[in-house]
């Protein structure tokens, strides 16, 4: 029964089948859980299309006729009937699910219907929420609520009650974790709300205020500024908006009848739509070192296109222009001190942006990894403490995440406390029984190690120590975060395939690697994607000016060139147009292999092209690009600084780029870059040997060149073959480009893979 009842955790617009968009081979326990709920038809059905499909392969391999085929054709006729029959029954639910849709549309516009007539209790005349009775709210949504949803808020919060006092009486035990915030032993905020197009709960009450007699300050502000700005009913407009399209749909489904719904398409991600919190300590583009903000800032607005409730979880650096005080503030103990933060948000794209305010973050948007190992480490404890408590206290459009069908994305060791907080804080007592977590690996070089001692700032229950303990050679015993929230985790995903592999090594693992051969099981690889929008030179706003231009396959033959020109001007270069321009773009980190640009600097220099390197990092190999332009002048610019604008140009102007990176778990600029026509030269290894395929003269395919070892004299050899095909094979040349431009690297497949992970999180028990 655990099953059943973990299909309906929760989620009030949990569809009865969500089986239908699985892959029953992919999703074996979860298929037998579902049996239970609908006999034993699925597993039959499935078994039934494995065997006839893999009796008419073996036909076909033996090339066997006569007898045994006619069995065999008359095995698979009576398989292939039953899968018929069967798929008429899969039809028939199918049907019954979209009725099922259209109903809490219904539902939905009643809920509107309410909020409009609720309209002038939020105003209540002067703007403030302070008086409303969201009680009674409560109520009337839930009363709107057919009998077939989820349990409704009342139930919700009768479950909470029920946590609380599991948590009351295991706060007396050492073993256990007490909860997190000062003020969130009671969750107020605990609902459910899932999630998607027409399918949510309303209500979550704004928290009644409370006054602490430390800070003498209130916890939470009367009127939180969203609230007064936008409204929860303009919200939902918002919302129905992003997943419906047009207003004029949206008028249509308040009339729309179960019989024409089938005329507009369910979410991309069909039943299995689910809330969504990726937790990074960066998001582009209020604030980004590298391709973790890129990926924070672009992997959630694919998954909100697939129909996810989609939030994102970053600290506050700076002064950021979007994002708005919740009002919810709330006090957390990092070593020991109180420290108050604030809860910023913006709704953009689809997305939840919930920046977490607090002294600690504040001012530090040009150094965010600045500091001490203990400063950094005290950062992430509070970073994680506060991002986990969102859902209970951060009322994104008037309607919190609750713990319902939620799962986070925790990303990198500064968020891999959040997997171990998820466990020991609510998990072990009882709370968020059906919250999942993920875990992706950017980057597994960086991962939070410090002595035994640091165990103290993390503030767990004894018995966890053993979880970050870890000895390899290099460091000795010591305490490793990424060590503890791989072994929690519930799934772990890196970015790309070719790195999924070189983590198992000895080699590739830092350290890490037995932790993940022992964790193979919840393990994948995923190529990350680009952001379209941002990284296109159809649209690209860094090319509208100082003689740069926006371009396109159609006009790659006169408009790259241009950009070239543009940005030989603006760097003080001969503008030629026959000079082969290569570019270098990251951060000066012997990961990138900037010491191999080094090596192979004279032999460049004795041919006629020019290079522009632009990165910040280690001082020494920032002064090693201001030495190269120095001594090379009228061929080399080195570019140290930090200049999304000039990343930009220099993907869009440059013929070449060049990554001999010695490890890359995925890479981004090489996937710029060819959607840029800009060919690579990459050192295979990870991501880079997933994604760029070497050039085949005789095929006339393949993306770029690349060298198999981290060796000057191999970069050499393949950037040599690169700059004669750009010279005397100007057809093949252009064959390069095109096959580069016209790839799909969005991060749609990649959401897609995503999903997968998250569906098996989900129905993991
Ligand atoms: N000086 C500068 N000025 C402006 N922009 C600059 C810059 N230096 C770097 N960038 C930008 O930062 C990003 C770098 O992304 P990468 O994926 O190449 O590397 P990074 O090692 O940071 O990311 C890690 O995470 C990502 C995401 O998963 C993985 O792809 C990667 O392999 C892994 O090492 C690009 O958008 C690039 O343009």
């Amino acid at each position: 029964m655990e099953n059943c009842t973990l299909l309906h955790s929760g989620n009030q617009f949990q569809p009865k089948f969500p089986f239908f968009a699985l892959k029953p081979k992919k999703f074996p326990f979860f298929v037998v859980g579902c049996s239970r709920v609908l006999g034993e038809d699925i597993v039959r059905l499935s078994v039934a299309h494995g065997s006839s499909r893999e009796q008419m392969w073996r036909i076909k391999a033996t090339g066997k006729s006569s007898g045994e085929a006619a069995n065999a054709d008359d095995e698979s006729d009576d398989a292939l009937q039953a899968t018929i029959e069967k798929s008429k029954k899969v039809l028939a639910m199918q049907k019954d699910l979209l009725q099922q849709i259209a109903e809490r549309r219904k539902v939905v516009s009643s809920i509107k219907s309410s909020l409009e007539d609720a309209k002038g209790t939020y105003d209540n005349g002067n703007g403030s929420l302070s008086n409303v009775d969201v009680r009674g709210m409560d109520k009337d949504y839930n009363s709107t609520l057919p009998s077939t949803a989820t349990p409704p808020i009342v139930d919700d919060l009768k479950n909470t009650l029920a946590a609380e006092a599991k948590i009351c009486e295991t706060a007396q035990s050492d073993e256990r974790a007490t909860p997190l915030s000062r003020s969130s032993v009671t969750p107020s905020h605990q609902t459910s709300s899932t999630v998607s197009s027409a399918k949510r709960t309303l209500y979550v009450p704004p928290e009644t205020p409370k006054f602490s007699q430390e800070t003498g300050k209130f916890f939470q502000s009367d009127v939180p500024s969203l609230f007064k700005e936008s409204s929860a009913q303009s919200y939902m407009e918002q919302k129905s908006e992003i997943f419906e399209g047009s207003s004029a749909k949206k008028a249509n489904i308040e009339t729309e009848d179960p019989e024409n719904v089938d005329e507009k398409p369910p979410p991309l991600a069909g039943t299995n739509v689910m809330n969504v919190i990726l937790v990074a300590a960066e998001c582009a583009p209020w604030s980004k070192t590298g391709g973790l903000g890129d990926v924070a800032g672009a992997l959630p607005k694919a998954l909100a296109r697939r129909g996810h409730r989609v939030m994102v979880v970053a600290p506050r650096y700076g002064n950021y222009a979007e994002p708005q005080d919740s009002g919810v503030r709330k006090i957390y103990k990092v070593d020991g001190q109180d420290v108050e933060v604030t809860y910023f948000q913006a709704f953009i794209d689809g997305v939840d942006f919930v920046f977490i305010d607090s002294h600690m973050f504040r001012h530090m948007e040009n150094n965010i990894y600045g500091g001490n190992r203990v400063d950094i480490l005290k950062r992430m404890v509070l970073f994680c403490k506060a991002a986990i408590e969102v859902p209970w206290h951060v009322p994104c459009g008037g309607v919190c995440y609750g713990d319902g069908n939620l799962v986070f994305i925790a990303n990198d060791w500064h968020a891999a406390l959040l997997p171990v907080y998820l466990k020991a804080y609510y998990r072990d007592n009882g709370m968020m029984k059906y919250t999942r977590s993920l875990l992706v690996i950017h980057n597994i070089a960086h991962q939070g190690r410090g002595p035994l001692d640091d165990f103290s700032y993390v503030d767990l229950p004894p018995h966890y120590m053993d979880i970050f303990r870890l000895y390899d050679p290099v460091g000795g015993e010591h305490f490793n975060i990424f060590a503890a929230g791989l072994k929690t985790a519930d799934r772990v995903v890196t970015v790309s395939h070719g790195y999924s592999w070189e983590l198992k090594t000895s080699e590739g693992g830092w350290g890490l690697h037995d932790i993940i051969n022992e964790n193979d099981w919840k393990f994948r690889g995923i190529v990350n994607g680009i952001d379209t929008k941002e990284w296109n030179p159809e649209l690209d706003v860094h090319l509208k000016s100082d003689g740069y231009v926006n371009y396109s396959l159609d006009t790659l033959k006169t408009g790259k060139p241009q950009c070239k020109s543009a940005l030989q001007k603006e760097l003080g270069l001969p503008v030629r147009d026959d000079v082969p321009l290569i570019g270098f773009i990251g951060r000066l980190d012997p990961q990138k292999g900037v010491d191999l640009i080094a090596e192979a600097v004279p032999w460049m220099m004795g041919q006629d092209v020019q290079l522009v390197m632009l990165g910040t990092g280690r001082p020494d190999l920032e002064q090693m690009l201001r030495q190269f332009e120095c001594q090379y002048n009228d061929k080399i610019r080195g570019w140290v600084g930090f200049s999304v604008k000039t990343a930009h140009r220099i993907t869009a102007g440059a013929d070449i780029l060049l990554m001999p990176s010695r490890f890359e778990p995925c890479g981004l600029n090489q996937l710029y870059a060819m959607k840029y026509g800009t060919i690579p030269v990459v050192h295979a290894v990870g991501g880079l040997r997933d994604t760029v395929q070497p050039f085949d003269p005789f095929n006339e395919s393949g993306l770029g060149w690349t060298f198999s070892r981290a060796e000057a004299n191999q970069l050499i050899h393949a950037l040599g073959n690169c700059l004669l095909t750009y010279r005397e094979y100007k057809q093949s040349w252009e064959g390069l480009q095109r096959r580069g431009m016209t790839q799909d690297l969005s991060w749609d497949n990649a959401a897609h893979n995503y999903e997968e992970v998250l569906v098996a999180a989900k129905y993991q028990w």
